[in-house]
């Protein structure tokens, strides 16, 4: 059987919403006074977009095959992510057969490396990786999850990121994740008005469901240690990336000095096997990787394996069908996010909303990954697109 090769790869662009989830307008939850590292800037405390965290938008990447069939992914990097696929990363999978997945992951990182690592170039990595496991998923009538092992159970399990954890219990969530609203700049008042909201939720949703809270990248090692202790009196079962990503040597710190039996989590904005077994070894409980950014399922099945070596969880941050694909396969990963994105968290609505068609969601915070081949979602052509570059 001749295998088919690749024939075109085109990268375009949306605007608003889609795989940048941060890129909302009107009053969003998600950008509501949210502790941030730069938090220690009060101009830029009540809104995450005031520092660009929206500015990016969203990349599309098409990988269309040599009989017409098409795959194709969606990932937070805009413009410049097609730039780096049109321009540079496209040149190492036109004419190759579409099952080189290895060795195209290998050239795109490789080649990459004196401007890349991480960031926007892995994002961007990953985008392609995805697009191409879609394409091989249609071509050959089968599911993502089917071409990468299997699963290893029937169906998905969920806990909620959102403002609103006791509506993410009534609507059958395991647990709640809530952002942390004031950073250690926001002094002492800051950290009592953390607490207070943390008891509120406490008092809401009963002593057995979890809650967790989201730090955003925006605490210190005393904070984070100082919070976490008083945290316990009120249940929190993980504190979620309360430092900077480089600071491995204060994750390990923290992790020695957190409250028994508090999880510490980390690693929705680390990438590649390299950054990960950084991260393992500071000790952490449950890493988080984003399947669209940390290098997509190539990389993140050998992430996944060396985090099973560490006898650590792996629970993918975000990213929708392309996590779910991954989660069911693997025994390490028990349970799946899914982050609400109604505007008040009130709702469960599909994350990347309105861009793809057939996005499923959780239903009593359970999911049966579908059937449909590859990751089983269509782009929707209501949903306007630009094509800045070609090559
Ligand atoms: C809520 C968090 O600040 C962020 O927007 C999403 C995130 O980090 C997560 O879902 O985890
Ligand atoms: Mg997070």
């Amino acid at each position: 059987m001749t295998q088919p090769t690749i024939r075109e790869v085109r990268a375009t662009t949306v605007r608003g919403k889609g795989a940048d989830y941060h890129d909302q307008s009107g009053y969003h939850w998600i950008d509501d006074h949210i502790a941030t590292p730069m938090s220690v800037y009060p101009e830029y405390r009540q809104s995450r977009q005031s520092f660009g965290l929206n500015v990016l938008g969203t990349l599309v990447v098409e990988i269309e095959a040599s009989d017409g069939t098409v795959g194709f992914a969606v990932t937070t990097g805009g413009e410049i992510g097609a730039w780096i696929v049109e321009k540079h990363l496209a040149r190492f999978l036109e004419g190759r057969p579409v099952t080189d997945l290895e060795r195209i992951w290998d050239q795109l990182y490789r080649s990459t490396l004196y401007y890349g690592r991480r960031g926007v170039v892995l994002n961007t990595i990953s985008g392609v990786d995805l697009a191409l496991y879609d394409l091989l998923g249609r071509l050959r009538g089968e599911p993502v999850y089917a071409l990468i092992g299997g699963p290893v159970r029937d169906e998905l399990q969920f806990y909620a990121t959102g403002a609103r954890p006791d509506i993410a219990q009534q609507l059958g969530f395991i647990g709640g994740k809530m952002p942390l609203h004031h950073a250690p700049a926001e002094g002492q008042q800051g950290f009592v008005d953390n607490l207070a909201a943390l008891a509120d939720m406490r008092s809401r949703v009963g002593d057995d469901f979890w809650l967790m809270w989201d730090c955003w990248m925006s605490l210190d090692v005393e904070y984070a240690t100082r919070l976490a202790h008083a945290a316990a009196e009120h249940k929190l079962k993980w504190m979620e990336e309360a430092l900077i990503p480089d600071d491995y040597w204060g994750y390990a710190q923290l992790k020695r000095q957190a409250p028994a039996g508090m999880l510490i989590t980390s690693g929705e904005h680390e990438a590649t096997r390299w950054g990960f077994r950084q991260l393992l070894e500071t000790g952490v409980d449950i890493i988080q990787p984003d399947v669209n950014w940390c290098g997509g399922i190539t990389e993140l099945i050998k992430i996944s394996a060396l985090a099973d070596a560490h006898g650590t969880m792996v629970v993918p941050h975000g990213s929708s069908v392309y996590s779910y694909h991954f989660v069911v396969t693997r025994t390490n990963s028990p349970f799946a996010e899914f982050l609400m994105m109604h505007e008040t968290a009130e709702e469960v609505v599909p994350m990347f909303t309105p861009l793809l068609l057939n996005e499923p969601v959780p239903v009593n915070g359970r999911l049966r990954v579908p059937e449909t081949p590859g990751f089983g979602v269509e782009l929707n052509p209501e949903v306007p697109r630009e094509r800045p570059y070609t090559h």
